[in-house]
């Protein structure tokens, strides 16, 4: 599952997350009307003989069974991108499954210099570094010309470690590119007869604008409802990290942390919920120090469910 997860959280482009929050991958989620207690989720039986649910009752009013495709079952369903890119999360345990197999990007072959690179898509960096440590001294030099640009001396005794200290500092504030999901899940996930509400709130976030660069900060919280799949409590907070420590949008962030949870424990929905402060807006610009914005991404249950969203929005708005 590992490598799957990794490959899944490195390739994912901008498409493929709008096709990953679509409903058809939460294909439970339809069942909603059986009620939480009555299980949104594939139980071992159904799962072994290939067959789910469907959504439509049939005139008669009985539910309607028929079969649908095992990717769709488990977790996203494998759907065929125009770049051959294919986007499935189904158990990793399933090597049957070619889709699973590395996808490539266009750019990996067509972005002059950058042939053998295998990190390439619209939400990562364009060229990853050997170690981004390798970064550092083209950074200190950008640095140091930019306290020229700015009048000041860089060789003032103030300023001699700054440029180098600065192009640490940024890059701690952009060390989300380093990691993966696979690093930070350490295989915490745990299997358990647990289908109610989990949710984890008021995780402090820093992140970094990308269109001014300069910091913007809040707090996440999310909630998901489990398949028979936990989470390990910190790796949501650690998911955040991951996510939150790039150049970023907040509305990005708040999706890109929601099919990272997603990915990880295949639950029957996810909730995300992001108020972040913008320096942008405070510092500078239009400066309104007091305004918040307020970002969600709610799927699955959470977004076919008033009931279960009203549930996951009274817990997090609650002190
Ligand atoms: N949607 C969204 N916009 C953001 C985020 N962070 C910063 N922005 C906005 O990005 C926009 C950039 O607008 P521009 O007009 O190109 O830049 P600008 O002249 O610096 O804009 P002002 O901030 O209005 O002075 C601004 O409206 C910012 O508020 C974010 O996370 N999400
Ligand atoms: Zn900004």
């Amino acid at each position: 599952m590992n490598r799957q997860l990794s490959e899944l959280s490195e390739m994912i482009s901008a498409d493929e997350l709008n096709d990953a929050i679509d409903d058809r991958n939460f294909p439970q989620a339809h069942l909603l009307s059986r009620g939480r207690n009555n299980s949104v989720c594939s139980n071992s039986s159904n799962v072994s003989d290939n067959r789910t649910l469907s959504n439509g009752n049939s005139k008669d009013g009985s539910t309607e069974v028929q079969d649908i495709p095992k990717t769709a079952r488990n977790g996203f369903i494998k759907r065929e991108h125009p770049a051959s890119l294919t986007f499935s999360n189904g158990n990793a345990q399933d090597k049957s499954n070619d889709s699973i197999k590395s996808p490539t990007t266009p750019r990996t072959s067509t972005t002059p210099g950058h042939e053998k690179c295998t990190f390439h898509h619209d939400l990562e960096l364009d060229h990853k570094p050997p170690t981004r440590e390798d970064l550092l001294p083209d950074m200190a030099h950008s640095y140091r010309m930019l306290l020229s640009g700015l009048g000041e001396d860089p060789d003032r005794q103030g300023l001699l470690k700054t440029p180098e200290r600065a192009a640490k500092a940024m890059l701690f504030f952009t060390k989300g590119y380093d990691q993966t999901l696979e690093d930070i899940l350490n295989d915490a996930i745990f299997n358990e007869d647990h289908d109610e509400m989990v949710v984890v709130k008021d995780i402090e976030m820093f992140s970094m604008c990308e269109h001014h660069l300069v910091p913007f900060y809040g707090k996440v919280s999310i909630g998901y409802l489990p398949c028979n799949k936990i989470l390990g409590l910190s790796k949501l907070a650690r998911i955040v990290e991951i996510f939150s420590r790039r150049l970023q949008v907040q509305e990005r962030l708040t999706k890109q942390i929601a099919v990272a949870v997603t990915q990880a424990v295949q639950p029957a929905g996810v909730a995300v919920v992001i108020e972040g402060v913008h320096m942008c807006m405070v510092m500078r610009g239009v400066q309104k120090i007091n305004s918040k914005t307020v970002t969600s991404t709610m799927l699955g249950v959470f977004r076919d469910d008033p009931k279960t969203r009203e549930e996951f929005l009274n817990l997090v708005t609650s002190k």
